[in-house]
């Protein structure tokens, strides 16, 4: 009998679905049994601000077990993880992204643009929260945190007191909610967090074979766009909870495989809004992130991120309010 891989997995209805799925493409692409081990983070015993918790709450303790040997993998939602590699650790698999891009749920089932001025709308995203504002549409930005259910109750049903938040759309597809968006907001509007959509699949980087076996659900498409995108967010020395945003989509160009790489970085009241984009080959989807955070922080990228006075690596010590 074979033994069964263990794959580690926050509670949360979100982090059950993408195990679930993980664990049922690694079993169909390669006969291995895989059980689901629940492992509690600081970031679920937690109500404090997710800015305070500090280093990647929701991933390390995933990563402690990975290097206990109390789970063989885990799955996490790719933009969630701090920009500083995991020591001993690697991502065997990025596997196909979903639907990057950010949505709108609304009463009365409105989009952006029919949210009249003084409208609230919920989020916890510095990048959202910024981007929001960018748009001039006078809308009454309200900070909210919480898991995806939590988030949607204040729009739907009895506690509903916002008349819209934005969440991603991925998150609301994983657990079966995506019928209730109301807009799905173009890239324009809303350039989406760096990874977002996106899964990864860690293991210890000593156990070969299990490296091996993952490999087979990477996607290497959506880990040209992830890298091109992660690399921009580590350039810029920013973590996952700062006012950036990126976006690689990949096209047949006239000679071969294009990535066209777009990034923002904004201030929280929307007055400076960078934006850029870049294009190359998926080979070069490093090189193309540095060189974009690099023409930004030329153009002053650094006075929105409040990098004067740091001395350590921007915001990466913290977790996400994603
Ligand atoms: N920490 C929140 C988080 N982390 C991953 C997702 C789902 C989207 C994704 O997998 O990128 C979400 C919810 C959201 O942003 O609405």
């Amino acid at each position: 009998m074979t033994v069964p891989l263990r794959l580690g997995t926050r509670g949360s209805a979100l982090a059950m679905a993408q195990s679930g799925q993980i664990a049922e493409a690694v079993t169909a692409a390669t006969g291995r049994p895989v059980e689901l081990v629940e492992v509690v983070t600081a970031g679920d015993r937690s109500n404090a601000p997710v800015h305070r918790l500090g280093v990647g709450v929701f991933v390390s303790a995933l990563r402690d077990a990975l290097t206990a040997r109390t789970i063989d993998f885990a799955v996490h939602s790719y933009k969630d993880l701090p920009t500083a590699a995991a020591g001993g650790l690697h991502i065997a698999a990025v596997p196909a992204r979903q639907d990057p891009r950010d949505a709108l749920i609304a009463q009365g089932g409105r989009t952006l643009a029919e949210l009249p001025p003084g409208a609230t709308v919920g989020t916890g995203a510095l990048r959202r929260i910024a981007q929001l504002h960018a748009l001039g549409l006078q809308l009454e930005v309200t900070p909210i945190r919480g898991n995806i259910d939590t988030r949607l109750a204040r729009v739907v049903g009895p506690e509903a007191d916002l008349d819209a938040v934005v969440l991603a759309r991925a998150g609301l597809a994983r657990i079966g909610r995506a019928d209730e968006i109301t807009e799905t907001l173009d890239p324009m509007l809303m350039l989406p967090a760096p990874a977002q959509g996106a899964l990864a699949v860690e293991c210890r980087v000593d156990d070969q074979d299990l490296v091996e076996l993952l490999a087979v659900l990477d996607h290497a498409p959506s880990r040209a766009a992830v890298t091109a995108e992660r690399a921009f967010l580590a350039t810029l020395e920013a973590g996952c909870s700062a006012p950036v945003a990126a976006y690689a989509e990949l096209a047949e160009g006239d000679t071969g495989d294009e990535i066209y790489l777009r990034g923002a970085v904004i201030s929280p009241d929307g007055t400076r809004d960078l934006r850029l984009s870049r294009t190359g080959t998926p080979a070069d989807a490093a090189e193309i992130g540095k060189a974009l955070a690099a023409e930004l922080l030329d153009l002053g990228a650094d006075s929105i991120l409040g990098h004067e006075g740091h001395t350590g690596p921007g915001t990466q010590q913290f977790g996400s309010t994603e």
